[in-house]
């Protein structure tokens, strides 16, 4: 299959030779462009598939581009191995080296569930209050992603003994032979640095590397990928406009500096929209040309179409009971499908107002987010067992599988279990210990060796079999029956298990299950569910794209957002404002603007959640000719 291209998508496909950048605008083509070079090195110039490095932001990204690959070059998905995130390539090659840093094989993947228990372990043991869990693991998470991790903890946060904390987090993490999600990248980082033989070794994996959304890397990744180059073959892809992961470390000058970085770097610039129409286009750009720390680039489209509409409400009520109307409307009087359709908001609390008008119009609505698939209980539990199986050094998984489903292990018995030994113990030895040295009743004794000979017997399996074995073994089906709200919850949570055994009978040994399972977990549950207007915040919409987009609660305080500029509360307005927060803010109304094809509406209400509040400053810098403003009262 060919794909048609135009003469600046082309022009960044048959680049070569040297590092590429291309500063791509909304819409225009990115992906369609990255997977043309993947198809153009390997059908035209005889790049072996095996050997090209493509990173993607999301797995769901990764998958949805083999599947491209397979249409337009007619290999299979699994000759493109590495076809993956940076999380998921960087574990490759960690769990292939972790020998080199002092780790077992096989290294696991500590979920998110195992670091707030080690972290709130690190608290007691501390001393420190249980209200610093959240903050003290955003802050090892941020700190983990850059370049100094103990110097930012030192600065940027007031969370006492987090140094210390950090120290003990690491110490546990070791003893269960585990890494943390951020610890995957700052460890492949390290690795490559510090070990030449390695880094030698895991360059020669590749002939080409590419890299989608580059605009939100971090400084670890940007030197990760900087050490797996070889002699400029290297492709990056992505839109500065849109760079709004900085809390998670991303930062937008990576991209910007590439061009310096890299003094030989081809530059392409990918500006013609195909997605919005003009008054969009223009609209979106001259907010974003507020900016002052972007790559200058000219973005514009062909099509026609509707001014922007910026309305302005009494209340976020009204505004809610209007976007409920106006979907209703643009359904009935233009034929647009409900879910063409999305409304786009900055934090998730102004979905409420929302939701609540989109039920009394009787407006269906689907939302994004809640309990990732890899986050509910049924799901965590059994890959407990797993997890044990594999990893006889993991406290964390053992202690929340020890009593689920109940066998029988009363607080006095696990008194005595945890007492045997020292901290450094672990908690499957002292289980081991404890039944050697008849230390326990009769019945918890017999109840205990069934869990262990359990997780012997799981150990070899292949994962699927492992899983069903648990599931069986443990009469878990009925304890769920036990912990079901009612049938209908009971009957979701069997769904999750029969998900489970399909994607474990895709694997070919538990590690690798297990590895899987760890590396979606940090993804947000992104599927969609059922027939409706999409209700997201802006960071949800990323990516996709909607006949008609609703930006609402365009106000000061909500967009820039009162915490990014660097207010101390959402009233107050500081003597100097943070300009890098403020140029993020600026570019996350750019990502919900650039998601509409046809038609925008942006609102601002007088009064939400009862506090007055003012229009956004941002609302200004849009162009009048492109914009019809409406009051709604
Ligand atoms: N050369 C082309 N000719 C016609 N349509 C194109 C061309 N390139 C891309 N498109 C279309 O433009 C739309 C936007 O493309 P895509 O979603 O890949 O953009 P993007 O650059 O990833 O956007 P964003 O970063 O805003 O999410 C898609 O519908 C795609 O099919």
């Amino acid at each position: 299959m060919q794909v048609s291209l135009s003469p600046a998508q082309r022009e960044a496909v048959e680049s070569l030779g040297r590092p590429v950048l291309v500063s791509a605008g909304a819409g225009s083509g990115k992906t369609r462009t990255l997977t043309a070079k993947i198809a153009y090195l390997v059908n035209h110039l005889g790049f072996d598939p095996q050997r090209i490095l493509a990173i993607t932001f999301t797995n769901k990204a990764a998958e949805e581009m083999k599947s491209r690959l397979r249409q337009i070059t007619g290999r299979s998905p699994q000759d493109f191995p590495w076809v993956r995130t940076f999380h998921s390539a960087c574990f490759q090659i960690l769990k292939e080296h972790c020998e080199e840093l002092g780790y077992r094989r096989p290294l696991t993947i500590h979920s998110e569930y195992q670091q707030k228990v080690t972290l709130k372990k690190v608290l007691a043991q501390l001393d420190l209050d249980a209200k610093y869990l959240g903050p003290l693991r955003s802050a090892i998470s941020r700190a983990k992603n850059l370049e100094d991790p103990r110097g930012y903890l030192k600065h940027a946060t007031q969370i006492p003994r987090r140094l210390e904390a950090l120290e003990l987090y690491n110490e546990i993490l070791a003893q269960h032979n585990a890494v943390d999600f951020d610890d995957i990248l700052a460890l492949t980082r390290d690795l490559l640095m510090r070990n030449p033989t390695v880094r030698e070794t895991c360059r020669d994996l590749f002939d080409y590397v590419l890299v989608d959304e580059f605009q939100d890397s971090n400084a670890v990744q940007c030197r990760i990928m900087d050490l797996l180059v070889r002699n400029g073959n290297l492709t990056v892809v992505g839109d500065d406009y849109q760079s709004i992961y900085q809390f998670r470390g991303a930062d937008p000058s990576h991209f910007i500096h590439f061009p310096k970085t890299y003094p030989n770097a081809h530059v392409v610039r990918l500006e013609e929209n195909y997605r919005s129409t003009r008054p969009i286009v223009a609209a979106a750009e001259a907010l974003i040309s507020h900016n002052a720390h972007r790559l200058e680039k000219k973005c514009f489209s062909r099509r026609d179409g509707d001014p922007v509409e910026v309305r302005e409400f009494l209340s976020d009520d009204q505004e809610a009971l209007w976007v409920a109307d106006t979907c209703r409307n643009l359904q009935e009087a233009r034929g647009i499908p409900l879910d063409r359709m999305a409304v786009l908001y900055r934090t998730k609390f102004c979905s409420m107002a929302l939701e609540q008008a989109m039920r009394r119009r009787g407006v269906p609505y689907k939302m994004m987010g809640g309990r990732g698939f890899f986050e509910r209980r049924e799901v965590q539990d059994l890959n407990a067992y797993l997890v044990c199986a594999v990893n006889p050094l993991d406290d964390v998984s053992l202690e929340r599988i020890l009593n689920v489903p109940k066998r029988g292990l009363g607080a006095g018995t696990l008194k005595k279990i945890f007492a045997i030994g020292g901290s450094g113990t672990p908690l499957q030895e002292k289980c081991h210990r404890a039944l050697d040295r008849g230390l326990l009743s009769k019945k918890a004794a017999q109840s205990l060796r069934g869990l262990l000979d359990l997780l012997d017997e799981v150990r070899q399996m292949p994962p699927a079999h492992a899983l069903r074995r648990v599931v069986d073994a443990c009469n878990y089906e009925a304890y769920l029956r036990q912990v079901s709200t009612d049938e209908n919850d009971f009957v979701a949570r069997m769904e999750n298990i029969q998900q489970m055994l399909h994607a474990a009978n895709q694997a070919p040994d538990l590690p690798t299950y297990l590895e899987e399972c760890a590396l979606v977990t940090e993804e947000q549950d992104n599927e969609d569910d059922g027939y409706g207007v999409r209700l997201s915040t802006f960071h949800g919409a990323k990516g996709l794209e909607f006949e008609a987009v609703f930006v609402i609660g365009v106000e000061e305080g909500l967009l820039p957002h009162w915490r990014s500029v660097g207010s101390s509360s959402p009233g107050d307005r500081p003597e100097q404002e943070d300009l890098a927060g403020l140029e993020e803010e600026r570019r996350l109304l750019y990502v919900a603007m650039t998601r509409a094809e046809k038609h925008i509406f942006l609102s601002h209400a007088k009064a939400r959640k009862g506090d007055l509040v003012r229009p956004s400053r941002f609302l200004a810098e849009l162009p009048e000719e492109h914009i019809k403003r409406h009051r709604s009262w």
